[in-house]
């Protein structure tokens, strides 16, 4: 019965003899015993349906060619092709007489006769008559009287309830009317919303079981009542999950190639998105089986892996570079391989030194891995011995539970870089756009008891596996939760889940494909990895394209300009203008962006000689400014030198008019010539309170500051005790500040002028901070010495007259 709503009967079905010799297609008649038998389905299906006729519609499975339909064009050895490429026969018969062994039968390799199976697969109720499989469309499971047993019957209802009951389908499909497996085009889905059932799908393949579950008579647990459902018995008590496809025992590689919506992940990784598919389960649970084929045809020496046998990824190089053909413009494909061993990453396609190598983090690419070799693959036979090469090197081991497991998580990348033009009236306008498309098959969790991995690496492998596994799993329920999701995800945690952060919780589209077996041996592993599953459904990435950022920039620039004409053509219809000519609009705006960089470039080069213009003038400011500390400097020991000579002038001046003092009759005849500072006679010894006698009051020598008017000092009272000159002014041994009005023109007498002072003169404007700091320097240091001089003048003029005076007393004495 078909429970999918995108499979639709086909009217034909050809089928292959079981001994596979030749394909033939056959009108619909009913069995007989091990004749070959043509079928219509449609009838096979009226008959379940009272035959009444049912029009399901036509779907893109409709038009994939019967399973068993010989395809000429098939490459590698198609699975549809009835031989292999050793010609033997690819696909046995689906036709069996009394026993129907599930797909694994013969994808392993072994011939249905000697199926070693045969002891739990089988019918729940053997049919006298063969039993028909019709693999494209819908299957009936037809006995002989052509009734169709009752589907609810087959699970729980038999006897011991665990019986293997082939559905007569390969896969069902959730019903949403935009899933991966329909024909919804996936990049105007993602486009246009953020439903995670576009971008973010889960699918579910239930391997058969295997010899030694066989064996071992374990008990079959899945039932799959259809629309993407799969019901696990554990232990008596039924749990229901669904997904958005399910793929049952007897989905081969190319159903689930063709079914599973991984074409539109390579579809739209060609457009630029950023595209995951992965697989995780159990140990043995199928994943690598699903990824890249049995994995013994890559461990064996010398094995050709058989194309029959290949898996999704194989499949999807050979879909990408058909893609490609069709599309016609060119793309370049690079791809990377790399493991994550014991929390290490190692470059599986520079394996030579089995490095260890760094996982960073930047803002633009995110985390990606340093140091990863990537080869340039311009065919498809570069890309698939990349594959290979790849596999060959990645760590495997044999344990109790799979003879080929995978030890370690493994990432395949594959790029794809292409121009494209956003606009296409735009000729000149070209973008980059570099879509990815990664397949990661992780290590399988594993109970550390049952794979007997319980010393040694072994035992570390199966630590380190399972302890990113938990990691993974926590990140994917903080990604459902949606209070969670807003905060901390711990990417962080593993190097795994750092690999995954995009394909997770980012801008990328991901197909998440869940292995599970089911043995009623491992249940309780079955059960987590669905709850695992059902739980990575709730995820929701936002898918986008990766652009550089400059040339998003333009396109999305572009685009408002766009925007921008229509509305300036929409309102010019609304106020009657006349509408321009779209060439004569497009010049326009031509000619005013350029006018408008014209502009701008002009302004930037403003701008930069403006710049350039002020660290110069920094620059001389700088150099003035500790040219004027070396000046004050000097200047302050100079003044410390010429206050002391002040003191000992002063000293002396004291002492020569204290010995004129003590003979004050002889003075009288002597002349002074002694002038102040002002041009005055000063006729007193200078700064002594004694008053000469019969002489009128001396004027005195005062220091004043330069430029000041001799009016503005007062006079001092004649008659009054004098303060002694010898006492420089407060403000010239400790200088205060002083206004401007003192600093005169040719106190400030320097051309040397800083750009900033320039520039400020040429404004007009001076500043009397700068110009007042300078001259105040310069002034106490004046009037030190000018002081100084005088000192030294009356020095000189009372030594002259002192000696005079004794030579006049010499000369009265050697008259008398
Ligand atoms: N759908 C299937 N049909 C037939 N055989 C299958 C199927 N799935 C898995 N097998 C077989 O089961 C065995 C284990 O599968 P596989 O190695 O892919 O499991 P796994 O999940 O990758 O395990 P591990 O995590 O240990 O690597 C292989 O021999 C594989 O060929």
């Amino acid at each position: 019965m078909i429970t999918t709503n995108n499979i639709s009967k086909t009217k034909t079905a050809k089928v292959v003899q079981q001994n596979g010799i030749s394909p033939k297609t056959h009108t619909t008649s009913k069995t007989n015993g091990q004749r070959l038998e043509p079928v219509d389905t449609q009838r096979s299906a009226n008959v379940s349906n009272s035959s009444k006729p049912v029009d399901r519609g036509g779907s893109e499975y409709d038009k994939r060619v019967s399973f068993f339909e010989e395809r000429p064009d098939a490459p590698y050895g198609d699975p549809t092709s009835p031989t292999s490429s050793n010609g033997a026969p690819a696909r046995p018969q689906r036709v069996s007489s009394e026993r129907v062994y599930p797909e694994t039968a013969r994808e392993t390799g072994s011939s249905s006769s000697d199926a070693p199976r045969q002891g739990s697969l089988t019918w729940r109720k053997a049919p006298s008559e063969p039993v028909l499989f019709v693999s494209g469309a819908e299957r009936t499971f037809m006995s002989a009287d052509d009734s169709v047993i009752d589907q609810r019957e087959r699970f729980g209802s038999s006897k011991n309830g665990f019986e293997y009951v082939p559905s007569g389908r390969k896969f069902t499909s959730k019903p949403t009317k935009s899933s991966f497996g329909s024909n919804t085009s996936l990049s105007t889905a993602t486009e246009s919303s953020d439903d995670s059932d576009d971008v973010f799908n889960v699918i579910l393949r239930v391997r058969p079981l295997n010899t030694q579950e066989t064996l071992r008579r374990d008990k079959f647990v899945a039932d799959f009542p259809g629309d993407g459902q799969v019901s696990i018995n554990n232990s008596g008590s039924i749990r229901n999950f669904q997904f958005n496809v399910v793929f049952e025992p007897d989905a081969t590689q190319e159903d689930v190639f063709e079914n599973s919506g991984i074409k539109k992940l390579v579809d739209a990784a060609l457009n630029g998105y950023t595209c995951t598919a992965f697989a995780f389960g159990q140990t043995g649970s199928g994943k690598t089986h699903t990824m890249t084929g049995p994995p013994a045809q890559f461990h064996t020496e010398g094995v050709t892996p058989d194309p029959a046998m290949y898996g999704l990824i194989q499949r999807c190089f050979k879909y990408l570079y058909q893609s490609m053909k069709k599309l016609g413009t060119p793309r370049v494909i690079k791809a990377s391989f790399l493991e994550v061993y014991n929390e290490q990453v190692i470059d599986l396609l520079n394996n030579s030194q089995r490095r260890y190598l760094t996982v960073r983090w930047s803002k633009n690419k995110g985390f990606y891995v340093e140091n990863l070799f990537t080869v340039q693959c311009e065919a498809l036979d570069d890309l698939m011995a990349v594959l290979e090469e790849g596999l060959r090197n990645r760590q495997t081991g044999s344990h109790g539970l799979n003879e080929f497991s995978s030890r370690s998580h493994s990432v395949l990348t594959v790029t794809v870089d292409s121009e494209t033009q956003p606009e296409p009236d735009d000729e000149n306008l070209y973008v980059t756009k570099r879509g990815k498309l990664s397949f990661v098959d992780l290590a399988g969790s594993e109970k550390v008891r049952d794979s007997n991995m319980n010393a040694g690496p072994g035992m570390t492998e199966s630590n380190s596996i399972n302890k990113s596994l938990l990691v993974l799993g926590n990140c994917i329920s903080h990604l459902c939760d949606p209070k969670k999701r807003q905060g901390h995800i711990p990417y962080r945690d593993s190097k795994l889940t750092k690999l995954l952060a995009d394909s997770l919780g980012g801008n990328g589209i991901s197909l998440m494909i869940a292995c599970i077996t089911p043995a009623s041996s491992n249940v309780t592993e079955t059960m987590n990895t669905l709850r695992y599953a059902s739980r990575a459904k709730k995820i929701k990435t936002k898918p986008t394209i990766k652009m550089d950022p400059r040339e998003k920039l333009i396109v999305s620039l572009k685009k408002e300009i766009k925007i921008l004409r229509q509305e300036n053509h929409y309102l010019r219809q609304q106020l009657d203008f006349p509408a321009k000519p779209r060439g004569q609009l497009q010049k326009e705006n031509d000619e005013k962006f350029q006018q408008f960089m014209k502009e701008q470039h002009q302004k930037e080069s403003g701008l930069y000689d403006m710049l350039q213009e002020y660290m110069v003038e920094n620059e001389n400011l700088r150099a003035e400014n500790s040219d004027m500390h070396a000046t004050k400097e000097s200047s302050r020991r100079e003044q410390q030198i010429l206050y002391r000579e002040n003191e000992k002038l002063l000293r002396r001046v004291e002492e020569l008019e204290r010995m004129m003092a003590e003979n004050p009759g002889t003075w009288t005849l002597l002349d002074h010539h002694r002038t102040d500072g002002y041009g005055q006679q000063d006729l007193s010894p200078r700064g002594s309170p004694v008053i000469l006698a019969g002489r009128s009051p001396p004027q005195r020598t005062t220091i004043r500051p330069a430029g000041s008017s001799p009016s503005k000092i007062p006079a001092p009272m004649f008659g009054q005790p004098q303060k002694p000159p010898h006492r420089l002014p407060d403000h010239v041994v400790r200088p205060a500040p002083r206004p401007v009005e003192y600093i005169e023109d040719n106190i400030y007498n320097n051309d040397r002028k800083s750009p900033r002072q320039s520039t400020l003169v040429k404004q007009g404007v001076t500043s009397p901070i700068f110009i007042e700091r300078r001259a105040s320097q310069t002034s106490h240091t004046d009037m030190i010495r000018d002081l100084n001089d005088k000192l030294r003048q009356d020095v000189m003029d009372l030594d002259g007259q002192i000696q005079t005076h004794a030579r006049m007393v010499t000369n009265s004495n050697h008259y008398r």
